[in-house]
């Protein structure tokens, strides 16, 4: 039985860089591809697979196709366990993305991801029922992750909820978990009629708020308290999310406080901005403990 278990999305991004675009009926020379699992919450897994091999579960699904077969190898190679993977007849999640003068076009399929529905869960119940921290995003039905949050309560399971992408029911979910994280665009989409400080202050130590190369913002029950970003030399910062989630949710199930596990995840982000693709950068934790802002007093087993 895993310590965390990632509940969401699974995808193959299929990567292609290029300096024209085409019309329609018109085809062109594109300059590179590159192919990468990804999906958030497939992310958010191989984050914590880093940082602690075989204590994170995955639950979601794949497709009977070749990228199915890829992704579940990545999970395995990465520390993640695939048991509550399920294998169904739709395509695999893939995300089409086009990168050109620095800006992207991206067409999602979420294909088996679709099929993540708890009407039909049996032996997921019980790993999440062992378990001390459910991992949730936005990228699998949103009445999953409400059955699964309510479970949790009931069942004295911690949440963490990645609430990206942003959609209008994100609210409803506040009640249900332990810890919330926004970027900042989604914060406002969250809670549209608070200012940032007036929404940390009626969340403290809950809404955790991420600003990019500005670092977090979050309440500790008596003020507002920021913890900056660590500059670094950027490559990529795609997946700089994911890496913050799961280091989050892992330094919370080694004991750290609200604010130590902020550290700690900023130390893993840091690191996972200066390689390419999303998965490509995300720290084990001897290269966080060899780093300079890693502090002695964190323990973990
Ligand atoms: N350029 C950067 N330099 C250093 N750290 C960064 C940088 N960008 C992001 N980070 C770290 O990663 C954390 C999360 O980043 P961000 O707020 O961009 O999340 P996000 O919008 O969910 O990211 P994405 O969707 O691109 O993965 C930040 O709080 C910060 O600690
Ligand atoms: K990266």
């Amino acid at each position: 039985m895993s310590k965390i278990v990632v509940v969401g999305s699974i995808a193959m991004d299929l990567v292609t860089i290029t300096e024209q675009v085409p019309e329609t009926g018109e085809t062109v020379f594109g300059k590179a591809f590159s192919m990468v699992p990804g999906g958030k919450g497939a992310n958010q897994a191989v984050a914590i697979g880093r940082l602690a091999p075989k204590q994170v579960s995955m639950i979601g699904a794949v497709g009977q196709d070749a990228f199915g077969k890829s992704i579940l190898d990545n999970f395995t190679a990465q520390g993640v366990l695939v048991d509550e993977v399920g294998t169904v007849p739709e395509t695999t999640g893939v995300a089409q993305i086009t990168l050109f003068e620095n800006d992207n076009r991206i067409i999602v399929i979420p294909g088996a991801n679709k099929t993540v529905l708890t009407d039909t869960w049996m032996s997921e119940w019980d790993i999440i029922k062992a378990s001390q921290l459910v991992v949730l995003q936005n990228e699998i039905p949103h009445e999953s992750n409400m059955a699964i949050a309510k479970y949790c309560q009931e069942n004295g399971i911690k949440v963490l909820y990645n609430p990206g992408p942003a959609r209008e029911t994100d609210f409803q979910m506040l009640p249900f978990v332990d810890f919330i994280t926004p970027n900042e665009h989604e914060s406002r989409m969250l809670l549209p009629h608070l200012s940032l400080e007036e929404a940390l202050a009626k969340y403290p130590n809950k809404l955790i708020v991420t600003l990019g190369a500005e670092g977090v913002i979050f309440h500790n029950g008596q003020s507002i308290e920021r913890v900056p970003a660590i500059k670094a030399e950027v490559v990529d910062t795609t997946g700089a999310g994911d890496t913050f989630n799961g280091a989050f949710g892992f330094a919370i199930t080694s004991g750290l406080s609200v604010k130590e596990a902020i550290k700690f995840a900023t130390i893993a982000s840091h690191l996972s901005v200066q390689k390419f693709g999303a998965q490509g950068g995300m720290p084990t934790l001897e290269a966080i403990k060899e780093h300079e802002q890693y502090e002695k007093t964190w323990y973990f087993e």
